[in-house]
């Protein structure tokens, strides 16, 4: 089998790998993700590479893709992690991630989650207001402990993305406003015995395409840093998180290298480590969504092919609107192109991977949904009480089931029945 290097949506690379998809299909059934090792680690190198000999730490953030097989390469590769749970922090420690490298980020930790990474030792928590920082001081006292801490302040910045994954802004729930800040740092420093100030942080939003917002954040993180630093407080390092945007179809945004590059200049000559969080950038060119054409309906006004996927395997669409290439994984000889609606099997009309495709479709051709490999498996649900997809990692020429498919068994198997 051919090696392959990444699902970005490219036609001819697609089709040199039919033959691969094809008996993944046959082995392990549609609909299901596929990865590629190789374009994982490339990813990761790419950022690596952009931070050339500057003190630094990618913290992966887990959410985009929790597979243990996707998070135990990138520890391997030296990878930090953003985990926003506690159920991620297993995740990560269980793929052998250094917790020493873990950032914990989120507006709602819980006393347990807050207990259980204090227990592992992570580098740092991503704090979101005044009210966990007192209850986090107040758990590391209970537990004897010193709670290593970065704030992270939300710096009313657009970053220009969908409204529902923009966070950056002051009307968004995240992080602390700006005008607060430092009032808090000082808290933290001068009242708060238990917990110990190490950075600083900010995380604008996802999917985004341009450089600016990232820079006018970045600006304005390194004002109040250097604000604190001129009142005493040390900060260790910048946190400046994810959000770098990949292409789905049109969208240019910033390579790998331009956006580093752009940060580190931002920072300039100061010495603290930065710390980025990307997700989507990481992995979303890395997967692809295998699924099969059940039906062809050619009604009045519109032409359906409902396959074997749906929403509750890739929810981006139905959720955001958003758009994924899906491309017939053989090319056929005839093109006969007809306007389909892609639609899976459940019940909502908001079911959609894609709208107005040209395809030639005939029934269990197989499709790929590409550039999958980002909050797509891990936002998949149980909807209609469909197992969720089996996931796959090819390397090289070998292909692993990463995560089998689940059963129906496996779903109501907790459930129970009143006397
Ligand atoms: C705190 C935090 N860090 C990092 C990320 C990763 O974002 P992305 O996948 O866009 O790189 C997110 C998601 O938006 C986030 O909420
Ligand atoms: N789930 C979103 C990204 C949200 C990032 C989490 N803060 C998406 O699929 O684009």
């Amino acid at each position: 089998m051919s090696k392959f290097i990444s699902f970005t949506y490219n036609h001819d690379q697609l089709f040199a790998e039919s033959a691969s998809l094809i008996e993944i299909a046959k082995e392990f059934g549609t609909p299901c993700y596929v990865y590629s090792r190789a374009a994982l680690v490339a990813a990761y190198q790419e950022f690596n590479r952009a931070f050339a000999g500057r003190d630094h730490l990618i913290c992966y953030a887990v959410k985009a893709n929790s597979n243990l097989a996707i998070l135990n390469i990138l520890a391997c590769l030296g990878s930090g992690f953003d985990i926003v749970s506690g159920g991620e922090l297993q995740r990560v420690l269980k793929a052998g991630g250094d917790p020493q490298k873990i950032v914990f980020s989120g507006v709602g930790k819980n006393q347990d989650e807050m207990r259980m990474a204090l227990t592992a030792g992570i580098l740092c928590f991503n704090v979101e207001s005044e009210m966990e920082l007192l209850s986090l001081n107040q758990l590391a006292k209970e537990m004897d402990k010193i709670a290593p801490v970065s704030l992270r302040v939300n710096p009313d910045v657009d970053a220009k993305t969908h409204p529902y994954i923009s966070t950056g802004l002051k009307e968004n729930k995240f992080g602390i406003p700006m005008a607060e800040a430092e009032r808090i740092y000082h808290t933290a420093a001068h009242e708060l015995p238990h917990v110990r100030i190490t950075g600083l942080d900010c995380h604008i939003g996802s999917q985004l395409t341009e450089i600016d917002p990232f820079i006018e954040a970045s600006n304005k993180m390194l004002a109040l840093l250097d604000r604190l630093e001129k009142q005493g407080i040390c900060i260790e390092h910048l946190d400046l998180g994810g959000g770098l945007g990949i292409s789905y179809s049109q969208e240019s945004p910033p390579s790998i290298k331009d956006y580093v590059t752009a940060l580190c200049n931002s920072v300039g000559q100061r010495k603290q480590r930065i710390l980025i969080e990307p997700g989507r950038s990481l992995v979303g060119n890395t997967g692809l969504l295998l699924t099969r054409v059940e039906y062809l309906k050619h009604a009045p006004h519109r032409n359906f092919a409902i396959v074997d996927a749906a929403m509750n395997d890739l929810m981006r669409p139905a959720l955001y609107d958003a758009y994924h290439e899906i491309l017939p994984v053989v090319k056929k000889s005839s093109e006969v192109n007809n306007t389909y609606q892609v639609v899976g099997p459940v019940c909502e009309t908001g079911d959609f991977l894609g709208h107005d495709r040209q395809l030639s479709l005939t029934k269990d051709d197989l499709l790929a949904v590409m550039s999958a490999g980002a909050y797509g498996m891990s936002m998949s649900s149980n909807y209609n009480t469909r197992p969720r997809a089996a996931e796959i990692m090819v390397d090289g020429h070998a292909i692993h089931l990463i995560r089998a498919r689940e059963t129906v068994e496996q779903l109501i198997a907790s459930e129970k029945i009143l006397d």
